[in-house]
């Protein structure tokens, strides 16, 4: 039975060295059979340890149904399993998120862990190169915790001493390609320790209707649409400047009339001022009654305006020196949302030198001084690069949508965010599937977030224009 062990071909192999007359022979050790066994029983004891120890309530469930068939027979084991699977069944039947949560996630957890992971973690980790084959051993790194979400698998790895992360964000591809997902994002949860997270499906992947206008005045975190993990995606406009890069037709709009949908109510209450800036002349046009005087098409225009949310600005300033430090919005200081759609067209390609310098200089002066006082830019462009937006570092929050380009996604979202896994260059250019659709990445945090704003349609934005002149009127 045991007549060809690994290593008895090495004894009939002859290496040589051209030229030479000297041969070698190696000497091979022949390892008994008996000491093979040893090791693979004491292999699988330890693995069965490590089970129970991890899993002692899914390891009790066939030790309960093996004693039950020795004591009772098989018959009553029968039994008892039928029942559990019944009770089980029809407790996802009547509760499933609870099930999901308590229950059906773990198992499933559990099942990928065995299935996908575990099979395939040597194969992946040496073709990858985040593994080493050397003198006849594997170093891997040690697959650790996999925990299943609603949409992706959790899973946690210590990686080998002396790897650095980025040695695995620049091998996503092969990571979610050898497990068999669509991407992977790689973040470091603990020194030594990564958390990867493979989706299995795509939350985002159907568009969001309007968000419903809020009942109650508020500056924000505003909600505009939904986060990969499900959650609302709330973002901050009141205390920060936000700019939004997308390529034509990524949905940048979408962003802009969620954010003006939100902060209807609070404008409607005298809490907040919506400024337009809208040199394309078609965006923010549809719903111009929003903005009252406050609206500015033409480059001279904006400039116009700019210069005066500068002064509305630095009067501020001089009224809350030495008094508060930060701002609450109130009838009398108002939070000032500026919101320009396509800034390009008022810095890069506006073939006026002088317009185009007092217009950077006021939106420089604006992004680097008004957050602290109430005066906030919420900017859209398409071409990211600097020559374009030389003031794009001057906005602590940033939104990338479907970008043509890799390189883009950094220039918007800081360095290494495409690393990361904020994939916006692969973001779909079919609207339904992509437009709208876009990685955050805030000023408190390194890592992007991939999220999906509601679309506020044409009939929305109507709506939304009867409503507030409504209010005007009976105010
Ligand atoms: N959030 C969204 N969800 C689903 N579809 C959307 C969303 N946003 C936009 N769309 C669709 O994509 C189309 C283009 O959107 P939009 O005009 O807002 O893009 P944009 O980035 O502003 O483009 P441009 O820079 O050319 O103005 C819209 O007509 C709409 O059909």
């Amino acid at each position: 039975m045991f007549k060809r062990l690994p290593g008895d071909e090495a004894r009939n192999l002859v290496s040589t060295t051209p030229d030479t007359a000297v041969v070698f022979r190696p000497a091979v050790v022949t390892t008994p059979a008996i000491l093979t066994l040893v090791i693979l029983a004491w292999g699988m004891l330890a693995g069965l340890v490590r089970t129970i120890w991890r899993h002692p309530i899914a390891a009790l469930v066939p030790v309960a149904l093996g004693a039950v068939c020795y004591v009772y027979g098989w018959p009553s084991a029968a039994c008892i399993l039928g029942v559990v699977v019944l009770a089980l069944a029809s407790w996802a039947l009547l509760d499933r998120p609870s099930f999901a949560r308590l229950v059906g996630f773990r198992l499933l957890a559990w099942w990928r862990l065995v299935w996908i992971y575990r099979r395939h973690w040597q194969p992946v980790m040496v073709v990858s190169g985040l593994g080493r084959h050397l003198r006849g051993r594997d170093y891997l790194p040690r697959l650790g915790k996999v925990t299943c979400t609603s949409w992706a698998d959790l899973v946690t790895v210590r990686i080998l001493k002396g790897q650095a992360v980025k040695d695995w964000s620049d091998r996503t591809d092969h990571l979610a390609q050898g497990f068999g997902a669509t991407s992977c994002r790689v973040a470091l949860s603990h020194a030594g320790r990564l958390t990867l997270t493979f989706p299995r499906s795509d939350p985002l992947a159907s568009p969001l209707s309007a968000l419903p206008i809020p009942e109650v005045p508020t500056v924000g975190p505003v909600e505009i649409g939904k986060q990969e993990d499900g959650r609302p995606w709330r973002l901050k406009v009141h205390g920060t400047h936000v700019l939004v890069a997308g390529a034509t037709g990524a949905g940048k709009g979408s962003i802009i009339w969620s954010v003006i949908r939100s902060l209807l109510p609070a404008a409607g209450a005298g809490l907040v001022e919506l400024w337009a800036l809208d040199p394309k002349l078609m965006e923010l046009s549809y719903g111009r009654d929003l903005f009252g005087p406050r609206y500015a098409a033409t480059p001279e225009e904006c400039a116009g305006l700019l210069d005066e949310a500068v002064s509305v600005m630095q009067k501020r300033a001089a009224r809350f020196a030495g008094l508060q430090r930060s701002h609450t919005p109130t009838v009398d200081d108002p939070f000032v949302l500026v919101v320009v759609d396509e800034v390009a067209f008022l810095t890069a390609y506006q073939s006026d030198r002088q317009l185009r310098q007092r217009i950077s200089a006021a939106l420089a002066t604006l992004t680097t001084q008004g957050r602290a006082v109430g005066v906030g830019v919420l900017a859209a462009l398409q071409d990211p690069r600097k020559e374009v937006m030389n003031i794009r570092n001057l906005f602590p929050d940033k939104i990338a949508l479907r970008l043509d380009e890799s390189e883009q996604v950094d220039m918007v979202l800081g360095d290494g965010a495409r690393d990361r896994g904020a994939l916006a260059d692969h973001i779909s250019p079919v609207p339904e599937l992509g437009a709208g659709v876009g990685y955050v990445r805030l000023e408190a945090s390194p890592e992007p977030v991939r999220v999906r704003a509601a679309y506020v349609s044409d009939t929305d934005i109507r709506a939304m224009v009867t409503l507030f002149t409504e209010h005007q009127e009976a105010a």
